[in-house]
């Protein structure tokens, strides 16, 4: 198997076939919407807060609630109060239950659960479908996180509606280094790896360093792409502030980071700062011409144009040229 990582390859060039990026198409259509770009901020709690998510929402892009310290019931209501879709994030104890049964009760079922859970390819998350797919079977449910073909056919056959592959490539990630296991170093091959046997959507989770890079993850097999890091540092960004030596901060920290849970027990995350560099919104439309700009490179008019590019691997042992014939 090859093995390479978003920072040693590179998509080759087709020719054009539109006079201006801006005839091409960044949408991607996941769960019955069609977004903007395929970018969906992470759901951390130094990346979203209520008021990004209804932002986002309204302005046509796709997020995730994250699911810490929040009322995942009273956020639904709030989102639909407000004629916005709700997407929320849900865990597999009994207190994700109650929430689960409390919202079909109600009628305020929300459109997107994701299941997010540090080893996704677990019985507790079959568990979680299966109770989700019998309380909300409109609801698309996306399931994870996973690394490898094996937990993607089992997420699918058990119900799920998209997979989201990815163990410890996050910036303030730090399983690798705990545990031993994961796709970080080699996130853009597992990619390509799960997707080879996928039938249904795959977010690519963790890792992103450039705009670039998501051209990349679409090129190997993503539908859509969770960013944590790069979209952390802005002016709305709900981590805290920081000044250092007059230049400002936010703090960006892992869920399984001290700092989220609240106590140092099964630690697999860090906390760092990242500098700030305005607005959400203007990265946001930024990432939107620059992925406009990779289709055209791409030789195509819409975003899975890119999927049809062949591909260089730079150095290591995998180097050399990949063409599709
Ligand atoms: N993408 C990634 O690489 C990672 C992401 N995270 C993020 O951190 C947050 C917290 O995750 P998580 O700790 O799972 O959430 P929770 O604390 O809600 O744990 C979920 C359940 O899974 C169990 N669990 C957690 N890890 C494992 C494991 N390795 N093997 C078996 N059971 C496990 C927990 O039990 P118990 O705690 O008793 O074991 C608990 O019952 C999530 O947002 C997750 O996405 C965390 C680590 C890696
Ligand atoms: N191993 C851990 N992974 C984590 C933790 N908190 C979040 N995450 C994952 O990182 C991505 C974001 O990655 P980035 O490279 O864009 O910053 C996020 O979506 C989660 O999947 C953690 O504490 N440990």
């Amino acid at each position: 198997m090859e093995i390479f990582d978003y920072d040693n390859v590179l998509l080759l060039p087709r020719k054009c076939r539109v006079e201006s990026r801006s005839e091409c198409d960044a949408g991607v259509e996941l769960g019955g919407r069609t977004f903007r770009i395929p970018v969906v901020p992470a759901n951390m709690k130094t990346v979203v807060n209520e008021p990004i998510c209804l932002w986002l929402a309204e302005h046509g892009y796709f997020y995730v609630m994250h699911r810490f310290d929040i009322d995942n019931v009273a956020f639904v209501r709030e989102m639909h109060s407000k004629g916005a879709y709700a997407s929320i994030s849900v865990g597999v104890k009994k207190a994700d239950y109650d929430a689960v049964n409390q919202m079909a009760a109600e009628g305020h079922v929300p459109e997107y659960v994701t299941i997010d859970i540090a080893h996704g390819h677990a019985d507790s998350v079959r568990d979680m479908i299966t109770h989700l797919k019998a309380t909300m079977p409109s609801t698309f449910v996306i399931a994870g996180n996973v690394g490898t073909p094996e937990a993607i056919i089992d997420l699918e056959n058990w119900g799920a509606d998209a997979t989201k592959v990815g163990i410890g490539p996050g910036k303030v990630c730090i399983t690798r280094m705990k545990t031993g296991f994961g796709t970080g170093g080699w996130q853009l091959s597992a990619l390509k790896w799960c997707a080879r046997v996928a039938t249904k959507p795959i977010i690519a989770d963790g890792g992103i360093r450039e705009h670039g890079d998501i051209a990349k993850s679409v090129r190997f097999g993503a539908t859509m792409v969770m960013i944590g890091s790069m979209l952390a540092g802005h002016e709305e960004s709900p981590g805290e502030t920081v000044d250092v030596d007059g230049k400002l901060f936010k703090e960006y920290y892992g869920s399984a980071s001290d700092f989220n849970k609240g106590e140092y027990r099964h630690v697999e995350g860090k906390r760092i700062l990242e500098p700030v560099k305005g607005k959400l919104a203007d990265t946001l439309r930024e990432m939107e011409e620059d992925i406009q700009s990779s289709i055209s490179y791409a030789g195509g008019r819409k975003l899975n144009d890119i999927r049809k590019v062949n591909y260089v691997i730079l150095g290591g042992d995998n180097a050399g040229e990949h063409l599709l014939m």
